[in-house]
């Protein structure tokens, strides 16, 4: 693949750069000389900055993507590249619009060489194929966008067999390795199914290595409006570092406006979650709701502190149980399934259908004619609340176990992992891995710790069968 680095940015002059700079010497004689001036001084980035970042902001320039008045220009930041204001911004000021023509998502898939091809695939895997065979072509439009990609990042996708070994027991560790089957199995089928017969469309090697390059480069830059659907890359935008500090996600919308000198189109717009001094980073906000264990895995970085500390319990209704349809039915018809996973956060109370279906799971015994006498909402409600002190005990003893086998497989105590953080000096990858062994471990603990004081008050809790009798009682006095 040619490459663009051997030219110095000054002498990067496509043919419409030439024409553009001829009409502003045009100009310069008539009398907008500070507007040439200082357009050309807003080209010039940071000295240091790499130059092919100063060539992809050229080209930004050139597409009139970036003007003399955008309040933001890349910057080298401790995250990498990251985007720096040039000026004060206000909270809620548009710092950047990105024209569609130059977003790559299934709509430009479509349209390109291969876009026949990638009917039916799975939106992340045509984009990926693109992207791949993009950064192959001498001439690509996205060329000076591809150019300043990572090569990985710090996701445990890109894990050594070494550095994985700190995660041993974590549920990061199984769901990266769920995650990296999943990628290997699909390049397995698209190497088979369209890759390889169409060698005139890629007549060059697709390696396991390239998809997993391009699976990180959308799984850690990709913007996504309504689901993996609208999947979409957008250059500068995606330079874009994120911050805990910022606690809105509504600062990345799609609308109308200019799109360069003379046209208008669908704009990607960014609006400053952040009142911003010149020289500040421009942050964004990744997303709220995702747990250290997502961030690792997407973005190869985790927050400090415990507030995406996480722990999924995965509960199931077991298929030899002798009540299995009808305790699949009741859960189905509280929108679960025989499977079920409950997110578990440091500090936060339980997700409110955690009690019910485990009564569910574990209902048994006499209990079991409660699955008979009630409509299925009726049962649910009822799982609200303890059913019998057999049914809480057990519920109790299943989470109990289930804490204490997965505390197990850590190969690390809390301890060790606090006295780790506490020296520092680690490095990035192993800063994630003791972040998360500890923040699972933490949770863990807090769930125990539930689940304990719940076994030492199973004495004082009112239970279904003896409320029913009571209600009942009660009934028959205000009868007599
Ligand atoms: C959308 S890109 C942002 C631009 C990126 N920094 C670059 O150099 O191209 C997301 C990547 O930036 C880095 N990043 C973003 N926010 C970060 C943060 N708060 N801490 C550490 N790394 C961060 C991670 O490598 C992440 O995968």
């Amino acid at each position: 693949m040619a490459s663009v680095f051997s030219l110095h940015p000054s002498t990067f002059l496509s043919p419409l750069k030439t024409t553009k700079l001829r009409t502003k010497f045009q100009t310069l004689h008539s009398s907008q000389k500070p507007f040439l001036i200082s357009s050309l001084k807003f080209k010039q980035l940071d000295p240091k900055i790499p130059r092919q970042v100063q060539t992809f902001w050229n080209w930004l320039c050139d597409e009139g993507v970036v003007s003399i008045k955008t309040p933001v220009k890349p910057a080298i930041v401790p995250e990498g590249l990251g985007l720096v204001a040039k000026k004060d911004i206000a909270k809620g000021e548009t710092v950047l619009g990105v024209p569609r023509r130059l977003w790559i998502n299934t709509d430009t898939v479509a349209k390109s060489e291969i876009g026949n091809l990638c009917t039916g695939l799975e939106p992340w895997i045509s984009i990926a194929l693109f992207l791949i065979r993009e950064k192959w072509k001498d001439d690509s439009k996205w060329k000076y966008f591809i150019d300043v990609l990572p090569e990985s990042t710090d996701s445990t996708i890109y894990w050594s067999e070494e550095e994985l070994s700190e995660i041993q027991g974590t549920q990061l560790l199984s769901t990266t390795l769920s995650v990296k089957d999943y990628v290997q199995n699909e390049f397995q089928k698209v190497e088979d199914e369209v890759i390889l017969g169409n060698k005139q469309l890629f007549p060059f090697r697709i390696t396991l290595d390239d998809f997993f390059w391009a699976f990180g480069i959308l799984r850690s830059r990709a913007f996504s409006r309504a689901g993996i659907q609208n999947l979409m890359l957008v250059p500068f935008a995606d330079l874009a570092n994120h911050s805990a500090k910022v606690t809105t996600e509504d600062h990345i919308h799609e609308v109308d406006g200019p799109a360069g000198l003379f046209s208008w189109d669908l704009l990607l717009s960014f609006q400053s979650p952040l009142k911003l001094k010149a020289g500040d980073q421009f942050l964004i906000q990744y997303g709220l709701k995702k747990s250290n264990a997502d961030m690792a895995i997407g973005y190869g970085f985790i927050e400090p502190g415990s507030a995406r500390d996480t722990f999924t319990l995965t509960l199931e209704i077991s298929k030899h149980d002798d009540f299995y349809k009808d305790k699949l039915d009741i859960a189905e018809s509280n929108g679960l399934g025989e499977t079920s996973d409950f997110d578990i956060k440091l500090g936060q109370s339980l997700p409110p259908a955690l009690f019910p279906y485990l009564r569910l799971v574990a209902l048994g015994g006499t209990d079991a004619s409660l699955l008979e006498s009630f409509s299925r909402k009726a049962v649910w409600d009822h799982l609200e609340l303890p059913v019998s002190r057999a049914n809480e005990e057990l519920i109790c003893k299943i989470v109990r176990d289930a804490c204490k086998s997965a505390l197990s497989g850590y190969h690390t105590t809390t301890e060790e992992d606090a006295k780790l953080m506490k020296e520092g000096n680690l490095s990035s990858r192993l800063q994630i891995a003791v972040g998360v062994r500890a923040g699972e471990k933490v949770v863990l603990q807090q769930i125990d710790n539930i689940f304990r004081e719940r076994e030492w008050k199973l004495d004082e809790l009112e239970y279904h069968q003896e409320k029913r009798l009571k209600d009942l009682d009660q009934a028959k006095v205000r009868n007599s």
